[in-house]
């Protein structure tokens, strides 16, 4: 009996044109690049300056350095690359964003420190001819979590994010930011209830002003926002817990019972008493545990409305 399956197949060529593939048209324009109109580089009266133009979403393989175990890794940064645009240029050249990062890459530099955005912001800033450059990073920074009693070692990750903005004539300035997973348990439900307490995930996202001054040699910006997160929780997150583990964490968590209110103003009393960060907004969601929906709190302060 014949196999309905079996079918007879043209070549690939031939299977292309099946699907609508035509051939070359005639050509008319240079292929030479000396030979291009350089639109992006026409000089007139554009009427505005433009803050930011470039590219974003541009998904790379970056180094990380750590302060603690593990101390180097390899992860995928997210870039956000743009420059200034005076009003006498149309555009930017966008292909020398993606150019200079390779040329990074394969001199083995890409790394995401302050030092080496200060590098690529201000090298940028020359290449483009413009007077100001950003780049934002965000990548995933793992960090070793060991069991309280047990020791056991595994992974935890926490989302991490850099902005360093560079301006010709006044300088850099420095944005980080770290979300931070950690466990809350309700104290009102602790004080209502004859037994337990619900406690959910809770999600602590920091951003901060770093000072002109702040050295990343000494201190490791990450370690710094996640210890602010977690040291003011009720417990901690880890990735291994055993029975003598749990029991800890989980009395640890009744001993310790914290509202998005109180998350928000504990960790924002610790990064106001760190004296390399300028600016923070600290905002606490919990998942709750006991509803659909999360319960959320947000703290901005500048330390320069009370100097
Ligand atoms: N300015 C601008 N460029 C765009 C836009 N959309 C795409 N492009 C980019 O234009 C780039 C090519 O322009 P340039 O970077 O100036 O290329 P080029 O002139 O050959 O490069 P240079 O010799 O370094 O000046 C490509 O990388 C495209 O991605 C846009 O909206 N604005």
């Amino acid at each position: 009996m014949k196999d309905e399956r079996n079918v007879s197949l043209p070549n690939k060529a031939e299977r292309h044109k099946l699907f609508g593939s035509v051939e070359p048209g005639p050509r008319s324009k240079p292929t030479k690049k000396h030979e291009m109109p350089d639109l992006q580089n026409t000089k007139q009266d554009f009427l505005f300056d433009i803050d930011h133009v470039g590219i974003t979403n541009v998904k790379h393989p970056v180094i990380v350095n750590s302060h603690v175990t593990p101390h180097v890794q390899t992860t995928i940064g997210t870039f956000y690359m743009t420059s200034s645009v005076n009003k006498t240029h149309k555009g930017t050249n966008m292909s020398r964003f993606t150019e200079l990062l390779n040329q990074y890459y394969e001199n083995g530099e890409l790394e995401v420190s302050l030092a080496f955005l200060k590098e690529f912001t201000a090298e940028l800033s020359h290449r483009l001819e413009q007077e100001e450059t950003t780049i934002t990073v965000e990548f995933p920074w793992f960090f070793e979590r060991r069991g309280p009693d047990s020791d056991k070692p595994g992974m935890n990750h926490a989302d991490a994010k850099v902005t360093v903005h560079y301006h010709q004539t006044s300088g850099y300035h420095y944005t980080v930011s770290l979300k931070g997973t950690i466990t809350t348990l309700c104290p009102c439900s602790k004080e209502i209830s004859e037994y337990s307490a619900h406690n959910q995930r809770g999600n602590v996202s920091m951003e901060a002003e770093l000072t002109g001054d702040f050295d990343e040699t000494t201190t490791d910006w990450k370690l710094a926002l996640l210890e602010a997160a977690e040291s003011n929780a009720s417990a901690r997150i880890h990735p291994v817990l055993k029975r003598p583990d749990e029991k800890m964490v989980t009395e640890q968590a009744y001993e310790n019972p914290r509202f998005v209110e109180d998350m928000v103003r504990l960790v924002a009393a610790d990064l106001y008493e760190m004296p390399f960060i300028q600016k923070f907004t600290v905002t606490c969601q919990n998942e709750e545990s006991i509803h659909l929906h999360d319960a959320i709190a947000t703290i901005t302060y500048d330390k320069s409305w009370h100097m």
